[in-house]
Order: structure tokens, then sequence, then C-alpha cells
């Protein structure tokens, strides 16, 4: 079958386009698919499937023609994934499939808007971040606190002191499952200078990865809360690159490059 692949800030992706919504993929073989050795290599799968079609979305059918299947790299299902939407969206403008401008792309967590921009930037609408308290997590014997947030999957992003380069990410971080019974993303953070964050990221269902989206938003909400402010613009470099938050009353915002870069065919 037919496979493109791509990223955003260096937080890649497998696409796999099945407009019918005909493909098995149980956990087994997306995570074969993704295996950078034996497989394709990826940190997720984007499986894209007409929303009409799927069961799981019909709901948003009159909002958004396509849905956005998204599977982590150890084949385990998630809610949301902010690059991946703006990767996804370059691919369907690029496929034909969508025109370039503003459209809607269905979702686990709802319908997520997403424009495209003549720089090459892919700009979504994340929704409202909900903060749901606090929590810790802790990296190499070190405990570090930090604010639960939903982006719509569950984060845990932790403003710390110490430089996040140094931080050992080989290693499932712990947390706490009473607070995150399906697991948690987990963002550690350097608030540095006005309005930037420097970002790395444990992700469920993938371990590090160089970039996160929705981790990312997490991150400028908890930036946001360390300076006592709701709304503004966030730069979070990641290792991957830079993403531009911006928080205001009603909703969130993120944007950065996006790009596709590969196609073949792939023997499943
Ligand atoms: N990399 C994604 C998040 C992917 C899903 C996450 N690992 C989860 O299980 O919730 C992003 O850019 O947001």
């Amino acid at each position: 079958m037919r496979f493109l692949k791509g990223h955003g800030t260096d937080n890649d992706f497998v696409i796999l386009p099945d407009p019918d919504n005909e493909l098995d993929l149980p956990p087994a073989r997306v995570a074969a698919v993704c295996d950078r050795r034996a497989g394709i290599g990826a940190d997720g799968v984007l499986h894209v499937v007409r929303t009409k079609l799927s069961q799981e979305v019909v709901d948003q059918a009159d909002r958004a023609e396509w849905f956005m299947d998204y599977r982590n790299a150890d084949g385990s299902i998630a809610e949301m994934c902010g690059n991946g939407v703006r990767v996804f969206a370059r691919y369907l403008v690029e496929a034909g499939l969508a025109e370039p401008g503003e459209f809607a792309v269905a979702t686990r967590g709802g319908p997520k808007l997403v424009r495209l921009a003549a720089d090459g930037d892919v700009t979504v609408d994340m929704g409202k971040p909900v903060v749901l308290g606090s929590s810790t997590t802790t990296v190499s014997g070190q405990e570090y606190t930090g604010l639960h947030v939903d982006m719509g999957n569950p984060h845990l992003a932790c403003v710390i002191g110490d430089p996040v380069a140094h931080l050992d990410l080989t290693h499932q971080p712990a947390f706490d499952p009473a607070v995150f019974p399906n697991g948690v993303n987990i963002e550690l953070l350097n608030a540095v200078g006005t309005h930037r964050a420097l970002m790395r990221v444990y992700e469920r269902g993938s371990g590090e990865t160089r970039s996160c989206g929705t981790g990312a938003v997490a991150t400028a909400v908890a930036a946001a809360h360390l300076a006592g402010e709701d709304t503004g613009t966030w730069t979070v470099e990641v290792p991957g690159g830079i993403l531009t938050v911006t928080l205001d009353e009603r909703t969130s915002y993120l944007a950065g490059p996006a790009a596709i870069i590969a196609s073949g065919e792939l023997t499943l």
C-alpha cells in the first residue's frame, strides 16, 4: 500500500491514505511500521480516513471531510496530535484532497481548524487548554512538580530549574497513575527570557520525541502560569525546531512548519 512520510519540527509520521477505511491496523502492525530499523520509522501513524466512514467520529462529518486517526509508535490510540494534524493538513492539500486555506480536520479530540500560510507554516486552533491541577514526575531520581493540562490528550508540564538539555529521557519518567490512569505525555521545560521556553518531552506511546504540538501548548500554559499570565504568545524551542503558541481568552493556537518528505509502497 501507498505511504508517505512527513514531519513537523522533527515529530515524524507515516501517513497511510485509506479513504474508505479498509485497513486493519492492530497495534503490532502500527508498531512494525514505526520501527526505525525494521520498518519505515516514525513517532506515529496518521491514518487518513473519510470522517463519514469512521464510526468513532461520524458526528463530525458535517464539519470535516477527513479524519486523522492517530496512532502512537507502540500502536496505542491517542485523542489528538498537534504536530500530526498540521502534517495531516499539509498532506491533504498536497494530495489535492483539500483546498489551500482554512478547513477542519476531524480528530478524537473534536474538529480542529487548520490554516496553511504561504510561508509553509501550518496553524491549528487547538482549543482551550484545561488545567486540572498539579502532579509530579520523577526523572533520574529527581522529582519535579508540574501542571496537569488536558489538550484532548493528557499532559504534565513541569517548569524546572535544571537545564532540560542535561536530562536523561531514555526511560519512562515516573508519574502518578491515580492522576493519569491512561498514561501521560510529560513535558520538562526551562522558562527563559520573556515568553520563551525550552522544552523536552517524553510522549505516551512513543518515548522521547523531538517535538510535540499538544505538549508545546501545555508548555506555554505552564510558562504563562509561572509568569502569572493567561494570554500571550510563547516561542517554544524543542530539539526539532521552533513552535509558536498563542493563548487567548477563548482558545489556543499552535503554529510551525509541516512538510511531506517522501512517499513509497509499503508491504504490511
Ligand atoms: N506528538 C503529538 C502527540 C501524540 C499523541 C501523544 N503521544 C499521546 O499519546 O497523547 C503532538 O504533536 O501533539
